[in-house]
C-alpha cells in the first residue's frame, strides 16, 4: 500500500479544557467543541487534524494515515487481512469524529493501534489562528510526524511498517546514550509525500506507544512566538531549541496534556525518493535539541 500521508490523530481525554488551552493559547490552533462532548484541532482547511474524544483518562490512540481513494483503500484492507491481521471496519460515527469517509482500524507488532482512511470530507473554512500563527505546513506533506516506540518488537515493527503498509525507510539514528549497553535506535520512515519522514520508531519506552507528534509552522518566528507563548502558559519543555540533522527542521519539544511531547519546527527538508540514499547519522542533532527531562 502506498499511504499518502499522516491525516490525523486522535486522542482520548477526561475533559476537554487542558487540551482547549494548550491547542488554542500555546500551539495557536482553532479549538472547536463538537457535538459528542470532544474536541478538534484545527490547523488548516481540513474540518480538524487533531482529534480529542471524551475518554476515562489521558490516552494516546492512534494516527490515521490517508489511502489515494476508495479503490486504494480497500487493496490495504486486502493486503493487512492477507498478513492475517486483524482489520476492524469503522462504523458511520466513528468516521464523522474523524471527518472521512471511511477508515479501519489494526493493531500493529508493537501493540500501538493503528488506522488508515480515505476520503478527508473539508469545509474548506480557512484556517484563522487565535494567536496569529502565520500558518501550518500541511497540505501534501499531511499534518506532521509521529513518532511511535517499541522495545520488544522493534525489527517485527520495521518490518510490518515497511513491508505492509509500505514506508520507505529514510535513515537510522542510534542515540547516543551514554552507558546504554547497546544504544537505542530510532528509524526514520517516509510515506506517499517528500516529506522527509511521517513516521519514526524510537526503541524506548512511553506511556501509550508514543514519544511525540511534530506539527511544522510556516516561519521560524513562528517557532519563535510559540516558545514565547508556551513559556508565558507554564508549558514543561522538554528539549531547547536546535537544529535536526535529517530533516533539517528547526524545532523544540514541550510536553502536551496527555503525555507525550510535541515538536514545534519549521523548515524541513522535502525529498524526492528517487534521488535518496537511506543514511546513518551520528547525532540528531547539529546544534541544541537539549534534553530538560529525563529521557523517557
Ligand atoms: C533525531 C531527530 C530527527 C528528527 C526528528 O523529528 C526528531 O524528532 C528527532 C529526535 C529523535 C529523538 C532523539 O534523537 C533523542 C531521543 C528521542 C527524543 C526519543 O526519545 C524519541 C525520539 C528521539
Ligand atoms: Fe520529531
Amino acid at each position: 500500500m502506498i499511504i499518502r500521508e499522516l491525516g490525523y490523530m486522535l486522542l482520548g481525554a477526561p475533559g476537554m479544557e487542558e487540551w482547549r488551552a494548550f491547542g488554542s493559547k500555546v500551539i495557536g490552533a482553532m479549538a472547536i467543541d463538537r457535538d459528542d462532548g470532544g474536541l478538534d484541532l484545527k490547523i488548516d482547511d481540513r474540518q480538524g487534524r487533531i482529534l480529542i474524544r471524551p475518554d476515562e483518562r489521558d490516552r494516546y490512540i492512534a494516527p490515521g494515515w490517508l489511502l489515494s481513494g476508495p479503490d486504494a483503500y480497500q487493496a490495504a484492507i486486502a493486503e493487512l487481512r492477507g498478513a492475517n491481521v486483524t482489520v476492524t471496519e469503522g462504523t458511520p460515527e466513528e468516521c464523522a469524529i474523524r471527518h472521512v469517509t471511511g477508515f479501519s482500524s489494526f493493531i500493529d507488532p508493537s501493540g500501538s493501534r493503528q488506522e488508515i482512511a480515505w476520503g478527508p470530507i473539508s469545509d474548506h473554512v480557512a484556517f484563522t489562528s487565535p494567536t496569529r500563527v502565520s500558518g501550518f505546513v500541511t497540505g501534501d506533506l499531511g499534518l506532521g510526524h509521529v513518532v511511535h516506540t517499541s522495545t520488544e518488537h522493534f525489527d517485527e515493527t520495521h518490518r510490518f511498517m515497511t513491508e505492509v503498509m509500505g514506508f520507505g525507510l529514510s535513515d537510522i539514528l542510534h542515540i547516543p546514550i551514554p552507558d546504554a549497553p547497546r544504544p537505542p535506535r530510532v528509524y526514520f520512515y517516509h510515506c506517499g509525500n517528500g516529506r522527509q519522514h511521517s513516521y519514526a520508531l524510537a526503541e524506548l519506552p512511553s506511556a501509550d506507544g508514543c514519544n511525540h507528534m511534530m506539527l511544522e509552522v510556516a516561519t521560524v518566528d513562528d517557532v519563535g512566538y510559540c516558545h514565547d507563548r508556551a513559556a508565558a502558559e507554564q508549558a514543561t519543555f522538554t528539549t531547547t531549541l536546535g537544529r535536526h540533522v535529517n530533516d533539517g527542521m528547526f524545532s523544540f519539544y514541550m510536553k502536551t496534556p496527555t503525555g507525550f511531547d510535541i515538536e514545534i519546527g519549521t523548515g524541513g527538508r522535502i525529498i524526492d525518493w528517487d534521488r535518496h540514499t537511506v543514511f546513518e547519522t551520528t547525532k540528531g542533532s547539529h546544534w541544541g535539541h537539549q534534553h530538560l527531562v529525563p529521557l523517557a
